[in-house]
């Protein structure tokens, strides 16, 4: 699904989140462990209050272990738990009903001190587009989704689903916009498939992975286009894979476009092995420069 986000998109997305975070105790903020910065949403703070939340770090079989683990780290330094998972294979899905009964372990302790049922907890699932918010109900759901009827103040009918016997989630997640106005975001969300091609200069974006990939893991490149480093004249290494690859046009000419398609898909089909593009070390150099 691609949507268009238009300030008009934007406040209704914002307001149909709120309505439903009425409804639940908890939010399962869904992000790409590829990028565990870019993937979020720049006013999920805003957006869900105070809301508990627990962080869902998502794809992270496409993900690079050692960045998910530092990732983590970082998070829960910033009082935020989070756990890494697979959706699509169902793995570490039990991770998310634990922390989550961790998180609001006091509130339901106080609960039962004023002698109220013990109840399930229930959970929304906010994401930006694509970053498996639909995979995960479906993995969580299995046959146990359970509808309910009108909740007060919200008019469409909402269903839950029974995850366990201690979770219900709400069957339909909450979409927020991703931080497109930073460039290099776009392109890194771009990389991922997170944007449609076509609103994307290849080229641009090839340049951007290629340079990303002589920086974090030279290695790889070496191993799979036989560079470690990105000529300062850009038109050198496009030659290179070119002739590596075969990749002529007509008339023997290296046929550039074909090249930056080739570089876009080999890192999106993991050939250069599972990369995340958000650096914790980054990260914390950018805090540490904002904060002098
Ligand atoms: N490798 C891998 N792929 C995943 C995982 N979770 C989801 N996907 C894939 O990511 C793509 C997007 O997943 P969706 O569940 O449609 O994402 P969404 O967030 O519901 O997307 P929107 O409907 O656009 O908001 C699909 O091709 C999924 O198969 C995962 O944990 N690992």
């Amino acid at each position: 699904m691609t949507i268009q986000w238009f300030p008009g998109h934007m406040a209704k997305a914002r307001r149909e989140v709120q309505e439903k975070l009425k409804l639940v105790d908890i939010v399962f903020e869904l992000i790409d462990a590829r990028l565990p910065m870019s993937s979020r949403n720049p006013m999920m703070d805003q957006v869900i209050n105070q809301k508990p939340r627990l962080l869902i770090l998502n794809k992270a079989d496409m993900a690079d272990d050692s960045e998910t683990r530092k990732w983590i780290e970082y998070f829960a330094q910033r009082g935020h738990m989070a756990v890494a998972i697979n959706s699509l294979e169902g793995k570490g899905l039990q991770k998310v009903t634990k922390a989550a009964q961790e998180i609001l372990k006091e509130k339901w302790e106080r609960m039962k001190s004023r002698g109220m049922k013990p109840r399930a907890i229930r959970a929304m699932i906010i994401g930006i587009p694509n970053v498996g918010k639909s995979t995960l109900i479906n993995r969580l759901a299995k046959k146990n989704i359970a509808k309910t009827g009108n909740m007060p103040g919200i008019t469409k009918a909402q269903q839950w689903i029974k995850v366990g016997k201690d979770i219900e989630l709400l069957d339909t997640p909450g979409i927020l916009w991703p931080k497109f106005e930073d460039q290099e975001v776009g392109l890194k969300l771009a990389l991922t498939g997170a944007i449609k091609d076509t609103i994307i200069n290849m080229e641009d974006l090839a340049v951007y992975g290629l340079k990303f990939l002589s920086i974090h893991y030279p290695n790889r490149l070496e191993e799979r286009y036989g560079i470690t480093s990105v000529d300062e004249e850009l038109v050198n290494t496009f030659d290179h894979i070119g002739k590596r690859r075969k990749v002529f046009g007509p008339g023997g000419e290296i046929d550039y476009d074909q090249v930056a398609l080739i570089v876009v898909r080999d890192i999106r089909n993991q050939h250069f092995g599972t990369i995340t593009f958000d650096s914790v070390d980054e990260e914390l150099e950018k805090e540490a420069l904002a904060e002098q």
